[in-house]
C-alpha cells in the first residue's frame, strides 16, 4: 500500500514538464494552446524531437496504458489485443483472421479473450486482482469510464502501474472545478463511490483522489479504434493523453491492434507541437466549439478557429438570403417549435435569414443523430428525409456536414440490407465530391479507410452478373483504386500495418488475376481501360438523386 496518494500527487503535479530528450522523438512541454481567457498557460503537450514529413511515423506505444471496450462490443471484441470479431462495415475487416472468435472470462464473465496468450497477457497485466472484484458483480453493466477507473486504480495499489507513468497520469487536468460549474460533480462523485467500492481499493485511495481520477478519465481519454477506425472503446495513456487538439491537426493516432502509434499529417517542424483532433473537424465553427466546451471545458483557438466561420466547413452552396421563400416558410415554423434551433451549436449569424438557416441545419442535424439509433431500414427512411432537406432547400454544397455523414451512413445502412448498388452510386459521390473537400491531406487515414471501402465495394460488385451502369467495368474500377490504397496506405498507417499488409496481399491477388485473364500485355491493355472506366466512375457521381 502506498502512503498517500494525495500527497505524492501534489508534489507531481507542482513539478515541471520533463526536459527535452536528445534525439527523442517528441519531448512533453508546456503547450501554448492551453491558456486561460488571461492568457495564463495551464497544460502540457507533446511536441516533435525532430522535423517529420507528412505520413511519417512519431511513435509508437506497444498498447495504451488502460483501455475500456464499449458495452456492446465486449460480446464481440477481445480485451486484450482489440480484435473486433464482427465488425460491420465492407471490407474492414480483411485484417482479421478467418475463424477468430473470443471466450469469456470464466471468473469475472465480462471480459472477452480471443487465445489463451492474449488471456494470459491481461491476466498477468493485472486482470488476477481486477477479475475477483469483478466476479461478484458479473450481471451489473459497468460503464466503460467506471471498469477504466477501475483497472487504474487496482493496478496501482498492486504494484503493476509504474512510477513513471503514474506520475505523468496525474499530471493531467481532472478539470474539477469545470464540472463543479457544470453541475456534473455529483455524478462523479456517485460513479467514483462505486469504483472505490467495486474495486476494493478503499484502503489505498481517498475518496476526492478516486473523483479526481475518474473526472481525468473522463476528460482525458481517446477512442480505442480498429485500423478502419470503427470506434471500440476508450483508452487513458500518460502519452498519448498529454496531445492537445487542434481543428487543423498535424498528426493523427492509428491503431493496429492493441498498438497506438502517432503519424504525422503534415510535416512537423522539430519542437511544434504535435496536436490531433479529438473530434470530427469537419463540422462548422459553432458546432466545434460547442463539442469541445462542453466536453473537455476549452474554448479552441486552434488556426482553423482563430479564422472563426469562414472556412469551407461554414460555406453554404448559395447565401441565406438567396433561401426559396417556401423553404423560409419552412424555417420559421421550426424556429417556433423546435428547440434544438437555438442551440449556440446551431449558430450561424444574427440576420433574420441567418435565423432561418440555422434552424434547418438544426433539424438536418436532429435527423442525423435519431436515425444513429434506429434500425436500418428506418434509418435509411430518417437519412433520406435528411438529405432531401439538405438537397432541396439548395444550401448545402456536398461536403457541408451534416449532408456528408448522412451520406455516410446511408452507405453504411444500405450495405448492411443488401442493397449495393445504392450503396454504390453514393459512394461513387463520396468518393470525387466528398472525401477531397473534407480529407485535403491524401494522406489521411478516414480519406484512405473510404477509398478502401470503395474499392471493395466496387470488388463484390464486379462479380455480379449485371453491370452497375452500361459500359462499367468494375473490376478494373476495384484495381485502380486498391492499387491507390496500397500506396497511400504505407503513409496513414505504416508498411508494417495489418492494414497495408492487408492491402498488398490484396492487391498481389488481384493483379495475378489480372494478368493471367490478359495474357503478357496485361499493363498496356489496362492501363487505356482503366482510364476509360475512371472517366465512367466520375459520371456515376452525378447519378444520385441528392
Ligand atoms: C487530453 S488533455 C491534453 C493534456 C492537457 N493539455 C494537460 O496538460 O492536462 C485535454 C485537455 O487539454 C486542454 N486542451 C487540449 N487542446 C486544447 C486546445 N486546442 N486549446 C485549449 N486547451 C486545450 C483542455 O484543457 C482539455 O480538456
Amino acid at each position: 500500500m502506498f502512503p498517500s496518494e494525495d500527497i505524492l500527487v501534489s508534489t507531481i503535479t507542482s513539478q515541471n514538464p520533463t526536459a527535452p530528450t536528445i534525439g527523442a522523438p517528441f519531448h512533453l512541454a508546456r503547450s501554448p494552446i492551453c491558456v486561460t481567457a488571461t492568457g495564463e498557460c495551464i497544460g502540457d503537450g507533446l511536441f516533435a524531437g525532430q522535423d517529420y514529413s507528412a505520413g511519417e511515423q512519431i511513435t509508437s506505444i506497444e498498447r495504451p496504458l488502460i483501455g475500456s471496450i464499449d458495452t456492446q462490443r465486449l460480446k464481440d471484441t477481445c480485451a486484450n489485443c482489440y480484435v473486433w470479431t464482427e465488425g460491420s462495415s465492407l471490407g474492414s475487416r480483411l485484417y482479421v483472421k478467418d475463424g477468430t472468435k473470443v471466450q469469456t472470462c470464466a471468473g469475472c464473465k465480462r471480459f472477452r479473450y480471443c487465445s489463451k496468450p492474449c488471456q494470459k497477457e491481461a491476466w498477468n497485466r493485472g486482470h488476477k486482482h481486477e477479475c475477483k472484484a469483478l466476479k461478484p458483480i458479473s450481471d451489473k453493466e459497468i460503464p466503460k469510464a467506471v471498469l477504466a477507473a477501475m483497472e487504474l486504480l487496482i493496478r496501482r495499489k498492486h504494484g503493476l502501474i509504474a512510477d513513471s507513468d503514474w506520475v505523468l497520469l496525474c499530471r493531467l487536468d481532472t478539470h474539477i472545478d469545470d464540472f463543479k460549474r457544470n453541475g456534473k460533480y455529483g455524478g462523479i462523485e456517485l460513479m467514483a463511490m462505486g469504483t472505490s467500492q467495486f474495486s476494493w481499493t478503499q484502503d489505498t485511495f481517498s475518496k476526492d483522489f478516486v473523483a479526481g481520477m475518474y473526472a481525468r478519465i473522463l476528460t482525458n481519454s481517446l477512442t480505442i479504434v480498429t485500423p478502419t477506425f470503427d470506434p471500440l472503446g476508450i483508452m487513458v495513456d500518460p502519452v498519448l493523453s498529454h496531445l492537445n487538439h487542434s481543428c487543423d491537426p498535424n498528426a493523427f493516432i492509428v491503431m493496429d491492434g492493441s498498438e497506438a502509434v502517432i503519424r504525422t499529417l503534415k510535416p512537423i517542424e522539430k519542437d511544434e507541437e504535435i496536436l490531433i483532433s479529438y473530434i470530427d473537424t469537419t463540422n462548422p465553427y459553432a458546432r466545434r466549439q460547442s463539442e469541445l466546451q462542453a466536453r473537455w471545458f476549452f474554448t479552441c483557438r486552434c488556426k482553423k478557429c482563430q479564422k472563426g466561420a469562414t472556412c469551407s466547413e461554414d460555406k453554404w452552396a448559395i447565401s441565406p438570403q438567396n433561401l426559396a421563400s417556401e423553404w423560409k416558410a419552412i424555417a420559421d415554423d421550426l424556429i417556433k417549435s423546435e428547440a434544438e434551433t437555438q442551440s449556440p451549436a446551431n449558430h450561424v449569424g444574427d440576420s433574420r435569414d441567418e435565423k432561418r438557416v440555422a434552424a434547418l441545419q438544426a433539424k438536418a442535424f436532429v435527423l442525423y443523430e435519431e436515425q444513429q439509433t434506429a434500425n436500418p431500414l428506418e434509418a435509411i427512411e430518417k437519412i433520406r428525409v435528411g438529405m432531401r432537406l439538405c438537397h432541396q432547400s439548395g444550401l448545402w454544397p456536398p461536403h457541408r456536414q451534416p449532408y456528408a455523414a448522412l451520406r455516410e451512413d446511408l452507405i453504411l445502412n444500405l450495405l448492411s440490407v443488401g442493397k449495393y448498388r445504392d450503396a454504390w452510386t453514393h459512394s461513387a459521390k463520396r468518393y470525387w465530391n466528398i472525401l477531397p473537400a473534407l480529407y485535403q491531406e491524401k494522406v489521411h487515414p478516414l480519406r484512405v479507410v473510404h477509398m478502401w471501402q470503395t474499392a471493395m465495394l466496387a470488388l463484390y460488385l464486379a462479380n455480379e452478373s449485371e453491370p452497375v451502369a452500361p459500359g462499367v467495368e468494375l473490376g478494373l474500377i476495384a484495381y485502380a483504386l486498391i492499387s491507390e490504397v496500397k500506396d497511400i496506405s504505407q503513409l496513414s498507417h505504416g508498411e508494417n500495418s495489418a492494414f497495408a499488409r492487408s492491402v498488398q496481399r490484396k492487391y498481389g491477388e488481384i493483379a495475378t488475376e489480372m494478368q493471367s485473364e490478359l495474357g503478357a500485355n496485361a499493363g498496356d491493355i489496362m492501363s487505356s481501360a482503366i482510364k476509360q472506366q475512371i472517366a465512367l466512375f466520375r459520371e456515376m457521381s452525378d447519378r444520385v438523386e441528392y
